[in-house]
């Protein structure tokens, strides 16, 4: 076992394609330079202990406690059988013990207003420790993000894949250069721990943050492989504008489901319209081109859908006022926007991106003025 380890992954943005790609169409996810890290360390007593502080999680838990959850999980429940799958399996049962272990042993603070997200992250966390480390391992893990959490920028793919580099590096599992094969073995893992999250990922964002970049994915239909393109990643400034607006990715997927369930051909035609959409951009993304109408276009594709929010709408229509395109990013009911920013160096586009950062600010809105398109996740 080694010493002390670090490791950080990267949001990301969905240019296009979000909520249609949970169905099978294809959507473009560019990395984002805001990191999650996490710190890894042995423990001289028989522990383990996760600190989570952008979620006000801080638990410890004693080897007793971790053998009675792996009695409860079962055999079948580690790495070693796990691994063998592309897909890496999650029975509903193993999530049902893991679920119950966090509400019995009262992890989550009483009363705390985030009892949701600290609760999936509890889960997500023991779900890979049970996995990963096949005999109780005393360590500390310490958790710290730059990114907005349940904000659409990918804080739990982000959050997944830099907790997986840093179980698998410190169990030997992978070297710490994080190769090819590493960065893959990440990804299985990570979307292992989205689905603790958000029941059934597309599997988008965790692609994304682990290999960074800017990719084409679409999800296989019917147990087929996804198929995804690594694109060369045009140099794309955008701002990323916080409504900070709360929301979980899981429940505005729901909202979406219950649209399909009500008026079938209404969501049909939308998620058509959204595919058709991205065929488009994609195109263009290929020749290094971003085309903002299309941007503007796929935000009202998700009003029609029900994921926008009056914050989120506010945004895109100040980005219109001042002349830029913008729309909801990840999966909306609040979370981020993104407006995206045209290459230009002339001295009325300086003055009218000031005027819209003014008038952002004056309505309450937290932004980054940002490049997409960072790295994946690595070891520090
Ligand atoms: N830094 C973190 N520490 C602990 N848990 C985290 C952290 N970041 C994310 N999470 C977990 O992920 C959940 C947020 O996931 P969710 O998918 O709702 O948002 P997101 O990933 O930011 O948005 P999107 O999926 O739209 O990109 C949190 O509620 C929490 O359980
Ligand atoms: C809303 C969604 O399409 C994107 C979340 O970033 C969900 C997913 O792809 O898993």
């Amino acid at each position: 076992m080694s010493g002390k380890i670090t490791v950080s992954a990267p949001g990301k943005v969905i240019l296009h394609g979000e909520h249609a790609v949970v169905h099978f169409k294809k959507a473009i996810a560019v990395s984002v330079g805001l990191y999650t890290t996490v710190e890894v360390q042995p423990l001289n007593s028989d522990r383990v202990t996760f600190q989570f502080p952008a979620i006000a999680l801080d638990v410890s838990l004693s080897f007793d406690h971790i053998r009675e959850l792996q009695a409860s999980v079962g055999i079948d429940y580690r790495y070693s059988r796990l691994d063998a799958h592309k897909k890496i399996p999650l029975e509903p049962a193993s999530v049902a013990v893991i679920q119950d272990f966090v509400k019995t042993m009262n992890l989550i603070p009483p009363s705390s207003e985030a009892a949701g997200a600290q609760a999936k992250a509890a889960e997500a966390f023991l779900g890979l420790y049970l996995a990963i480390f096949e005999e109780p391992t005393a360590l500390l893990f310490n958790c710290q993000t730059e990114l907005p959490v349940g904000a659409g920028l990918g804080s739990s793919a982000s959050f997944a894949a830099s907790l997986v580099g840093g179980m698998l590096q410190i169990s030997g599992k992978i070297s710490e250069d994080f190769s090819l094969g590493d960065l893959e073995k990440i990804n299985r893992w990570a979307f292992f721990s989205e689905k603790f999250v958000h029941g059934s990922p597309s599997g988008i964002d965790n692609h994304v943050t682990t290999y960074g970049g800017a990719v084409v994915f679409q999800r296989g239909e019917g147990g087929k492989e996804e198929t995804t393109e690594n694109i060369i990643c045009p140099e794309i400034r955008a701002l990323l504008v916080n409504t900070k607006v709360a929301r979980s990715t899981s429940a505005i997927i729901q909202k979406t489901n219950q649209l399909r369930q009500e008026n079938l051909e209404k969501w049909q035609k939308i998620m058509d319209d959204i595919g058709t959409l991205v065929e488009q951009a994609v195109e263009g993304f290929r020749k290094n081109s971003v085309q903002a109408e299309l941007i503007q276009k796929n935000h009202e594709l998700l009003q029609q859908l029900g994921v926008s929010h009056p914050a989120l709408d506010k945004i895109i229509d100040l980005a219109q006022l001042f002349g830029y395109s913008g729309k909801l990013t990840g999966a909306g009911g609040g979370g981020c926007a993104f407006i995206y920013i045209p290459d230009s160096t002339s001295q009325k586009s300086e003055e009218s991106l000031n005027s819209l950062k003014n008038s952002l600010t004056e309505a309450g809105f937290l932004f980054w003025d940002t490049k997409l398109g960072s790295r994946g996740v690595r070891s520090l």
